[in-house]
């Protein structure tokens, strides 16, 4: 099938980078002729049939913005057969020959349902912050997300330090360890409790009093936040009622999210939108854009559609040999 007019949406949390990434689309579809309709607020949106055409100058000045300027949302009707039944008669009706999707592993799901059902091609380009994703190395966002969160440990470092206090901050990544432990090690954190992790606050105890009698002024300890956050807390009235240790929770949150992006970000992000263009007109569907071995390439679709915590994860060792 020839694509004239490609669609393109963001799906699932917002990550630094994917306004590169769009913009990498709309400028390569541009140059080969083809037409791009953006589709607002991800799978919801498109529901609504939420759409904008794209030009050169819809893409201007964005490389630098954090977020999405498509906007993105979670969409629980998606999840529902009849609901994306409903989204391909709209992609049609619009003249829509391929979609590009930015999102994380959830998104992808919902492309691969388009594609099986439907045989509606698309192509996925990994966005989130997580980096959850199986057979990539990486996601767009993580760098930036990475970035802000150590800058924000490096200020808490220095309040912990003046007071010689103990300091539980709680990062994002939800199942995943990528952000908790490049964080950890980036920051000389005491230690790090994973997502799964049963936390052994006996061991915390005394890896913290250790660090005291041989003269440390303070200990940071970052908390993945698991499935539900604010697990930080939890630990906390462990610590004051069974061990009287005062620890201050800092949940960084949503500023991870947000921001301008860094070099990786939008240089992974432009070359992937690129590659997502070519593999649409290619016929290479249902693909993702993904890094092997540190190298932008494609694969199936269906090779990314499970989440991963693969990454980073050996690098527990690590982190755990550099905080004694
Ligand atoms: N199994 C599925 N089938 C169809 N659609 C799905 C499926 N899983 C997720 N989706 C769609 O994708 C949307 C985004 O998924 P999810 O909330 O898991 O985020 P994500 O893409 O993994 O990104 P992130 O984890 O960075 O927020 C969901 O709201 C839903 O619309
Ligand atoms: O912004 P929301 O919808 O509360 O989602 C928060 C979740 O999204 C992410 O930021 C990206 O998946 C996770 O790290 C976090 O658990
Ligand atoms: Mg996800």
């Amino acid at each position: 099938m020839t694509v004239k007019n490609i669609g393109i949406l963001c799906s699932g949390g917002d990550s630094p980078g994917m306004n590169c990434a769009i913009r990498a689309v709309v400028r390569t579809a541009i140059s080969r002729g083809i037409q791009v309709t953006g589709i607002k607020r991800g799978y919801a949106g498109l529901l609504r049939g939420e759409f904008m055409q794209m030009n050169l100058s819809s893409v201007g000045n964005i490389i630098q913005r954090g977020g999405t300027i498509l906007q993105t949302s979670r969409s629980p009707e998606f999840q529902k057969v009849e609901f994306r039944k409903k989204a391909v008669d709209i992609l049609r009706a619009q003249h829509i020959d391929g979609l590009i999707i930015i999102g994380g592993d959830g998104s992808f799901n919902g492309a691969m349902a388009l594609w099986k059902e439907h045989q509606f091609p698309v192509v996925g380009i990994p966005g989130t912050i997580d980096n959850d994703i199986s057979n990539t190395e990486y996601t767009i966002g993580f760098n930036t997300a990475v970035q802000t969160a150590i800058e924000a440990v490096d200020r808490i470092r220095d309040t912990a330090h003046s007071h010689a206090r103990t300091f539980l901050v709680e990062v994002m990544g939800r199942n995943s360890s990528a952000i908790a432990l490049k964080v950890g090690v980036c920051t000389g954190a005491e230690n790090i409790l994973l997502p799964h992790d049963k936390v052994n606050h006996q061991k915390l105890v005394d890896d913290i009093n250790r660090g005291i009698a041989r003269g440390k002024e303070s200990s940071i300890i970052i908390v993945a936040e698991g499935p539900v956050a604010g697990r930080s807390y939890d630990i906390q009235h462990v610590l004051k009622d069974m061990y009287h240790l005062d620890a201050h929770v800092a949940i960084l949150g949503h500023i991870q999210r947000g921001g301008s992006p860094v070099a990786d970000d939008r240089f992974i992000a432009s070359q992937m939108g690129n590659m997502a263009v070519e593999a649409l007109l290619g016929g290479n569907v249902p693909s993702v854009t993904v890094v092997q071995k540190g190298k932008v390439l494609m694969t199936d679709l269906a090779n990314c559609t499970t989440k991963a915590d693969h990454n980073y994860i050996e690098y527990s060792g690590l982190a755990e040999t550099l905080s004694i």
